[in-house]
């Protein structure tokens, strides 16, 4: 359990009674309460004097402004903060959602709830702060590598795109001097692998955009700069088009739809400027600027040697070197090997792996079934310092919901009927390494909260066991379901939610990636032509098109069927025709917000039924509609449970 003994906590509450029941509670579990506000303006008066570490905050308070007015004043000052809520509408929790708090306590509650939100809300802040002091001394260590590097500076200066692409993700990065003489030079970094871009130097830029050198240096004077850091979503980036010419011509020609500009002053009136492009309209947000704020002074130190060396590409006398094409060190090949793709969205997960990696913080990877969620889990341990520790995998889809229990946790001998010996459970086959929990969405209730218990204190009891046993095990868990949805439908336990939720990995579908599919079908064509000894070359223009169009409900699982089916059926070295399913259109689906977990049901269903017309209902076996969907008999037999799925469903 967390240390609570240092914690101050302050309560923000305008109901006497709950405030009371709230200090009493929390001073005999060892909290120290800083005080009791009823309204915001004392609240930030205690804040002030008191300096709380933690914040239990009620949404409606004395006076006019609410605790969700509060919350964005506690998130500017990195206070933590936990609402207590009654059951309020919809919309004021919405609202809330937005602040980011770290937890929800619903009214009324009980003691116990309390004190697990409160918990759980400490975990996540630690994990948190932990993240971002790794973060800047991670940076630190490359900025210093980069400028010892023997290489030009434009390579270096790839390199630093490349050394923040984790935390400031972009598809384009330009940078710029501005300096008292007027000289703007620019020179761009085009993404187009994991850790590889293309320079984009003056004269790339002439070429690619059809424009002649006084063209671009009149479409840069006419730019005007900002001082401070400041993001672009689409709609603002294109009404400042007028005044930003340049901008406008990069963001057209490269197709990017958000852009935040990073000024780091130089000494004698100079800055140096990092314009980042992303190919999202909503790339940007504010925690983009106080990763800004962090890292300037780095920046600065790296830019400052760079512009003072006679050889620099920015500054009055530039030297430009040339087109690089490079990829760092190691690149995707090495990091994410078999991980085919090299889509923005792709790379986006890759940078969110290569980030989260190394920390001990939970991971919790949301996306539909197919989509690569198993191999992603397995990189981030394989990239973790317990990569030669046991990587421990539980599909808690597969597990009768009796035996979840001892599957996980274990039991001694004799604990029950049929327990003919000990069995060491996942957990503990998992110490000092990863446990991957696959499908977390399918655990009934009841495991919730021991797993939630067991997360928290890092102990377990084997099932009939009379003493607690310490493990050490890092948690990566991976659902299909849209788990705030499960939640707010009384499915999932909100508390294991947030516990689970410190670093989100969302994978996209295939459909978001549709210029991912050509590798990803060489690549399945080639294994499996390797697996069956047939030399097939490829696959037509026309094939390739049809893939395009479809909609990829099964993902990557489906792509990687219908290869195989194709490769066993092929009759010459050349496939040119491919038996995609019959599709009605649908309108696109996106997972996370706004997902509508009837459909995803709906979708699932469409899919297994396909699936089982085709086996003829056979589901085991060679010809099984389990191998056709590269799943275990059992996962299929529980999902056809649970989605009611019986031979007499099908009219
Ligand atoms: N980017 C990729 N490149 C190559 N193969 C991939 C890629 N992503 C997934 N695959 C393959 O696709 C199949 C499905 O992937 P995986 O099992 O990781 O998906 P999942 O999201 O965990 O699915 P489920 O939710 O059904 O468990 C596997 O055979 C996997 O090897």
């Amino acid at each position: 359990m967390t240390d609570q003994l240092s914690k101050k906590i302050l309560i923000v509450e305008d109901e006497y009674i709950i405030a009371d029941v709230l200090r009493n509670l929390l001073q005999n579990a060892g909290y120290d309460i800083c005080g009791i506000a009823d309204s915001v303006d004392e609240a930030l008066e205690l804040i002030e004097i008191n300096r709380p570490n933690f914040v239990l905050l009620d949404i409606y308070l004395k006076g006019k402004l609410t605790g969700i007015d509060l919350a964005n004043q506690l998130t500017e000052e990195n206070i933590p903060f936990v609402y207590l809520s009654a059951n309020s509408n919809q919309s004021i929790l919405e609202e809330a959602k937005k602040t980011n708090p770290y937890g929800f306590i619903v009214k009324p509650f009980r003691e116990k709830d309390v004190l697990v939100a409160l918990d759980i809300a400490v975990y996540r802040h630690e994990n948190n702060l932990e993240n971002k002091l790794r973060q800047n001394a991670a940076l630190q260590k490359k900025v210093a590598r980069i400028i010892d590097l023997q290489a030009d500076w434009t390579y270096k200066l790839m390199q630093i795109g490349q050394a923040l692409q984790p935390y400031i993700p972009f598809e384009y990065l330009s940078v710029g001097l501005k300096s008292n003489d007027n000289n703007n030079d620019e020179i761009g970094f085009m993404r187009i692998g994991f850790e590889e871009y293309q320079t984009i130097g003056p004269k790339e830029l002439m070429v690619i955009t059809n424009k002649k050198s006084y063209e671009l240096s009149a479409l840069k004077g006419k730019s005007t700069w900002e001082q401070l850091a400041t993001w672009y979503d689409e709609k603002e980036l294109q009404a400042a088009f007028n005044e930003q010419p340049m901008r406008k011509l990069i963001t057209e020609t490269f197709s990017m739809k958000s852009l935040l500009v990073f000024p780091v002053p130089l000494s004698g009136n100079q800055a140096i400027y990092f314009f980042f492009y992303g190919r999202r309209p909503d790339a940007y947000d504010s925690d983009h600027l106080i990763l800004c704020d962090r890292f300037r002074n780095l920046i600065g130190d790296f830019a400052q040697i760079m512009v003072s060396d006679s050889k620099s590409p920015l500054g009055s006398n530039p030297v430009y070197n040339g087109v690089h094409r490079t990829a760092g060190r190691e690149t995707s090949a090495d990091l994410f090997a078999g991980i085919i793709g090299s889509s923005h969205l792709l790379l986006n997960v890759f940078d969110n792996v290569q980030q989260v990696a190394p920390a001990d913080s939970s991971v919790l990877i949301l996306g539909e079934s197919g989509t690569g969620k198993e191999r992603i889990a397995e990189r981030i341990h394989y990239l973790s310092p317990r990569k030669s520790k046991p990587f421990i995998k539980v599909n808690c889809a597969a597990l009768p919901a009796t035996l979840i229990d001892s599957e996980l946790f274990g039991h001694e001998k004799g604990s029950f009927t049929g327990a003919f010996e000990r069995k060491i459970g996942r957990f503990e086959q998992a110490h000092t390494g990863t446990l991957f929990l696959d499908e977390i969405g399918e655990i009934p209730l009841e495991l919730q909260v021991k797993l939630l218990r067991v997360l928290q204190e890092k102990e377990i009891e084997r099932i009939g066991g009379r003493t607690t046993i310490k493990t050490d095990v890092r948690i990566i868990a991976a659902t299909n379901r849209n788990l705030e949805m499960e939640v707010a439908e009384g499915r999932f336990r909100l508390d294991l939610y947030y516990r689970l939720n410190v670093f989100p990995i969302v994978m996209p579908p295939l459909r978001e990636r549709k210029e991912d599919i050509p590798a990803l079908a060489n690549h399945f064509l080639i294994i499996y032509s390797r697996k069956t000894g047939k030399a097939i070359k490829g696959l037509s223009e026309k094939v390739l098109e049809s893939m395009q169009t479809y909609r990829w409900p099964g993902n990557i699982r489906e792509l990687e069927n219908l290869i195989e089916r194709s490769v066993l059926l092929a009759k010459s070295d050349f496939i040119d025709t491919i038996a995609l399913p019959f599709q009605t259109e649908q309108p696109a689906m996106s997972f996370i917000a706004n997902a509508n977990v009837q459909t995803m049901k709906e979708n699932e269903k469409t899919h297994i039924l396909r699936a089982l017309n085709e086996c003829g209902w056979k589901i085991w076996g060679p010809g099984g509609a389990a191998r056709l969907l590269n799943l275990p008999p059992t996962t299929l037999n529980s999902k056809m449970k649970k989605l009611g799925i019986t031979r007499s469903f099908q009219k």
